[in-house]
């Protein structure tokens, strides 16, 4: 009895013994070693949120994250503090780098260049893949993206085989099919609305099954649905903690899910490995590759099974979640930045007109590189790289601690202004025009959407291709703008995407049409004088002129389609002009006046006009007197007041009455004055009106700032007179309407004598037309960006804008006879256009066709045709 009492009494003290030192472990695990090492990183100078027992910053990240996530933002791609709001917050914080706690796992956030290189070139095992554990082992199992050592090597260069620049020529064609396919499909959405995001996972799975598998989309069917659940499992556990012990015994829900889906993959993906023949071991798919390794004579290069099927599910995922986001904002980008669009559309259709696009083809869109390249920029579909320190080391002046994490933020990096200058959250692809270098610098680190060094992404070059051919195709087809339903909320799943996928307005047809103008005006092409009519420049012919470019001058089509009339036309309009200029002499030659016809013999010969009277001529008389009757009649039925204050028909009849006769104004005045106010006031706002809303409903991104200037001032409320003087988002967008589209696009006067003009003698008669058109589009007073719509050239006023050069911006004339509108229109069209964006939001129609022409005011030919939704 007394040896089971004391055999009870060694037990238990046993016990307590554990208990005491399990307890010991975990307080060191929790809190001394948590403590330890931040104060060892602080006295380096590096500091963070501070450590809370057991969370870590879990909780604080999830909170920042689910608030960032209430509200939307406007359409603009300054995104680091939406997606990655503890990112930001703390960068502003602590610094560059800085320490967070994942639950009680020190993390070295890095975004400092310098050290990311050091980190991701690594190649003697100091920064090594962390094995994930847990839901993402189930995941992507012990495949390429987590696997080390001599099975990472061997693995690595059966993908590199797969994958390298020579491979993916043959893959080119599987990518077009699976593209046809999807647009097949879009067809259905024509003239509505689509939402790309599931379009594009659908089409990336295609293209992975094809080209890594042999397989189809929905062969792999249910390996993507499956791996979908088991991201959702996976994400929405990301900052769930575990306590340690229990969670080995007891199951939760989501953990018994997994488990099952980890099963279902396994056999599924099984299936497939199964109905795949293996073949040479060389030129195959990427599964045949593994299915040789698999079957190696060589027993120790043998891959085992379990390998084979965790390489499947990290191919299934990787390729396809990455590149379905790459699309999707690439798409969302260009339906937002129309005039990047157009650019990549011509030169898809310059490279490959109507056909389909050949890899050589692909190698040469270099717009489309730029746009890609930005697009990976500001929305990296993979927005960390993770590390972690396998033992003791010395980065930079740091000294880490083994087992430390180091979390490389390339999207911090991406969007950092010290880097990318303060247009960082600007789409500017032509960052890139000189190649990736020149944009970064040299600074390799600075540009990652792939990540670097030996662990660089395996598909660094198949998914620009898959891009490639996956645009031009969609480019070939449709012009497309954003949906005014679209909410702009890129968030984190993994990879960074859209929260609630991307909605796109497609035109009702195929868009088969090419632009002439554009490749014809381009000064890249022909030089700064492009505007200039210098037919010099085909003094030795079309191909010399074009520098053998033939899609840089195309009036008649080029390829198949080519104009039959071509010969035709050219032969008629040389005999036309031979005969009339037989006939007739040009009197003006006036340098600046090419637009203006009224140079022609016929259209002035004043003596033969009295005596001779056209229809029109009959017509504009009687229209004359009817106007002038029922200006008569209004004028008749209008009290004549006070003469101040009262409106400006009242001051002109106090004109007329005036006491003093020598000031009085006649009634024929009177009358002409009422038609001039009649047409002045109503021809020209309308048309600022129009283009500026034609300007937001293809900027949106203007259009969301512009509302929510209006809305902060006004909320839904009428706007008020004073509010109206602070809109200065509006101001600035209503300048940048009034210098790309003024409605009075000239401004004529006529030499009364001989006269002196700069180092000109003028002779009189002589009229001189300044147009203001032409100097609001000259490059040498805008810069290289004059044609882009860019607001914010008035951000600091227009003097700022202008250099002080007050004659560069003449929308409404200037000296004595300046428009006497020029302040009622601007404030016309600021209540006209907050009281619209209070309402609506609206993308411009596809049925719109862009043609501005002057008809005395400069106007859309056909109007504009925009798409309102509830602002
Ligand atoms: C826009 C598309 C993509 C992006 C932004 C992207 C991004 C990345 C990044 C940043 C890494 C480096 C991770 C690290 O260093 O820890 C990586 C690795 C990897 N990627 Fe991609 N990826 C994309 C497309 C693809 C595609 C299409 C495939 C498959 C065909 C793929 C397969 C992989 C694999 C297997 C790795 C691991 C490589 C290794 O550790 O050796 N990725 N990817």
């Amino acid at each position: 009895m007394a040896a089971i009492g004391i055999l009870a009494i060694c037990l238990s003290c046993s016990l307590c013994l554990y208990f005491v030192l399990a307890l010991i472990r975990q307080l060191n695990k929790l809190w001394w070693t948590p403590i330890r090492i931040q104060h060892q990183m602080h006295s380096q100078g590096i500091s963070g949120p501070p450590y809370k027992f057991f969370y870590g910053n879990n909780k604080d990240v999830s909170n920042m994250k689910k608030e960032a996530m209430v509200k939307p933002m406007d359409l603009s791609h300054d995104i680091l503090y939406k997606a990655q709001p503890h990112i930001h917050a703390w960068i502003k914080k602590y610094g560059k780098n800085f320490l967070l706690w994942n639950g009680s796992h020190p993390e070295l956030i890095v975004t400092e260049p310098e050290l990311i290189k050091e980190i991701l070139n690594n190649r003697d095992n100091t920064y090594v893949k962390e094995k994930p554990g847990g839901y993402i082992e189930k995941l992507l199992g012990d495949g390429l993206v987590f696997s080390t050592g001599e099975k990472w090597t061997k693995m690595r260069k059966l993908a590199n085989n797969a994958f390298h620049a020579e491979s993916l020529k043959n893959l080119v064609p599987a990518m077009i099919t699976s593209a046809e396919v999807m647009l097949d499909r879009w067809k259905i959405y024509e003239g509505k609305e689509m939402e790309v995001f599931e379009e594009f996972t659908l089409l990336t799975s295609e293209v992975i099954s094809r080209t890594a598998f042999g397989s189809s989309y929905l062969e792999g069917r249910n390996i993507f649905e499956m791996l979908t659940k088991l991201t959702m499992i996976t994400a929405r556990n990301t900052y769930q903690l575990r306590i340690p012990v229990i969670s080995k015994f007891y199951k939760t829900k989501d953990d018994i899910e997994a488990d099952e889906l980890e099963k279902g993959i396994y056999n599924r993906v099984l299936e497939i490995i199964k109905n795949t023949e293996f073949g040479s071991g060389t030129g195959g798919h990427f599964l045949q590759l593994l299915l040789t390794a698999h079957h190696d004579a060589n027993v120790s290069q043998r891959i085992s099974i379990k390998d084979l099927v965790d390489e499947c599910k990290t191919f299934y995922f990787a390729g396809q979640e990455t590149t379905n986001n790459l699309l999707t904002w690439s798409v969302f980008l260009l339906s937002i930045h129309t005039d990047w669009q157009e650019k990549a559309r011509q030169e898809v259709l310059s490279l490959f007109g109507r056909q389909n696009p050949t890899p050589d083809g692909i190698t040469k869109l270099n717009t489309m590189s730029m746009i890609i390249n930005e697009a990976l920029r500001l929305y990296p579909p993979a927005i960390s790289i993770l590390r972690k320190v396998e033992r003791k080391a010395t980065l930079g002046k740091l000294t880490l601690p083994a087992n430390l994490l180091v979390n490389v933020s390339n999207f911090a990096v991406h969007h950092d202004p010290d880097i990318w200058g303060e247009d960082v959250n600007l789409f500017k692809p032509e960052r890139f025009s000189d190649g990736v270098a020149k944009a970064t610098n040299n600074n390799v680190a600075a540009f990652i959407p792939f990540g670097m060094g030996p662990r660089i992404c395996v598909g660094s070059n198949f998914t620009p291709t898959e891009a490639k051919v996956v645009l031009s195709m969609i480019l070939q087809r449709y012009a497309f703008t954003l949906s005014p339903t679209y909410v702009h909320l890129p968030f984190q799943l993994f990879t960074l995407r859209p929260l609630n996928g991307v909605q796109l307005t497609l035109p009702a047809n195929l868009l088969l049409y090419i632009t002439t103008l554009a490749p014809h005006h381009d000064p890249k092409i022909w030089g700064e004088d492009v505007h200039l009519f210098k037919p010099e420049r085909f003094l030795e012919g079309i191909a010399k002129a074009t520098n053998n470019n033939i899609a840089t001058f195309f009036p008649f089509g080029i390829g198949p389609g080519t104009c039959v009339g071509l010969n035709f036309v050219t032969t008629e309009v040389k005999i036309a002009l031979s005969m009339i200029l037989q006939c007739y002499a040009f009197p003006f030659p006036q340098p600046m006046s090419t637009h203006n016809f009224s140079f022609l013999p016929f259209a002035h010969n004043m003596e033969f006009n009295k005596f001779y009277k056209t229809k029109d001529d009959i017509e504009a008389d009687e229209l004359e007197k009817g106007i002038y009757n029922r200006v008569l009649e209004i004028i008749k039925n209008t009290e004549f007041g006070s003469g101040t204050g009262g409106h400006f028909l009242q001051l002109l009849l106090t004109a007329h009455h005036d006491a003093n006769v020598s000031q009085r104004i006649s009634i024929k005045d009177l009358v002409d004055e009422c038609k001039t106010f009649y047409f002045a006031g109503q021809e020209t706002t309308n048309n600022l009106l129009t283009w500026s809303v034609f300007l937001l409903s293809i900027h949106t991104d203007w259009q969301e700032k512009a509302r929510q200037e209006v809305l902060s001032l006004f909320g839904r409320q009428n706007p008020t007179p004073d509010g109206i003087t602070k809109l200065n988002t509006m101001s600035m967008i209503i300048n940048e309407a009034l210098r790309l589209y003024p409605p009075a696009i000239s401004i004529l006067r006529k030499v009364e004598r001989k006269a002196t003009l700069g180092k000109l003698t003028l002779p009189a008669n002589l009229l001189v037309n300044v147009s203001n058109f032409a100097v609001h589009h000259d490059p040498d007073i805008w810069g290289e960006d004059v044609n882009l719509f860019k607001p914010e050239r008035f951000s600091d006023g227009v003097a700022k804008a202008t250099n002080n050069n007050v004659a560069a911006f003449i929308p409404f004339g200037m000296g004595p006879r300046i428009c006497v509108g020029s302040n009622f229109t601007p404030t016309e069209a600021k209540v006209v256009l907050s009281m619209i964006l209070q309402r609506y939001a609206f993308t411009l129609s596809p049925t719109y066709v862009h043609l501005p022409f002057q008809l005395f005011t400069l106007r859309p030919l056909n109007g504009v045709q925009s798409m309102m939704s509830d602002g």
